[in-house]
């Protein structure tokens, strides 16, 4: 760790904040320096969009304080978007529609902008037609 330059972490968002703590204070305290993670370049990949960090018993409040933006380093972070849809890309033909809108149905979920209806007392996101199984 010591003589580590870069660290690349996926699937970040889904991680308790003090899981990246610990590694800032272990890396400040093995390179003796005050910098953000003892001055390692730290790449963080991830979608808030999906998995929050696992809080047992959590509330809500509870998991989101757990995550990564609710800790002291994320005023530091530079938030950089992927923008393409890398995935859809690789389709072909008749499929490629059917990934668009699938794609864009995930975006309307994780955005919280897709209808919620409640079933037997729960609140419930209806799956697209191609997608859905009785
Ligand atoms: N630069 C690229 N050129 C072509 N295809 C790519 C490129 N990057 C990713 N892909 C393809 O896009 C698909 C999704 O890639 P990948 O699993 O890395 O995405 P991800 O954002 O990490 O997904 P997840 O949300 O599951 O973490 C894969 O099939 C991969 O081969």
């Amino acid at each position: 760790m010591m003589a580590c330059r870069l660290v690349v972490w996926d699937e970040a968002p889904m991680m308790h904040k003090h899981a990246l703590e610990s590694v800032d204070r272990t890396l400040r305290d093995l390179r003796t320096s005050d910098a953000l993670f003892g001055g390692v370049t730290v790449v963080l990949g991830g979608n808030f969009r999906q998995v929050l960090p696992v809080v047992r018993r959590g509330s809500r409040a509870k998991i989101v304080s757990a995550s990564l933006k609710y800790s002291y380093l994320w005023k530091d972070a530079k938030i950089h978007h992927l923008t393409k849809n890398m995935r859809v890309m690789g389709f072909e033909g008749s499929d490629v529609t059917e990934q668009i809108e699938f794609a864009e149905f995930l975006l309307r979920v994780g955005d919280g902008k897709e209808e919620i209806v409640i079933r037997h007392g729960l609140e419930s996101i209806c799956l697209p037609e191609n997608v859905s199984r009785d």
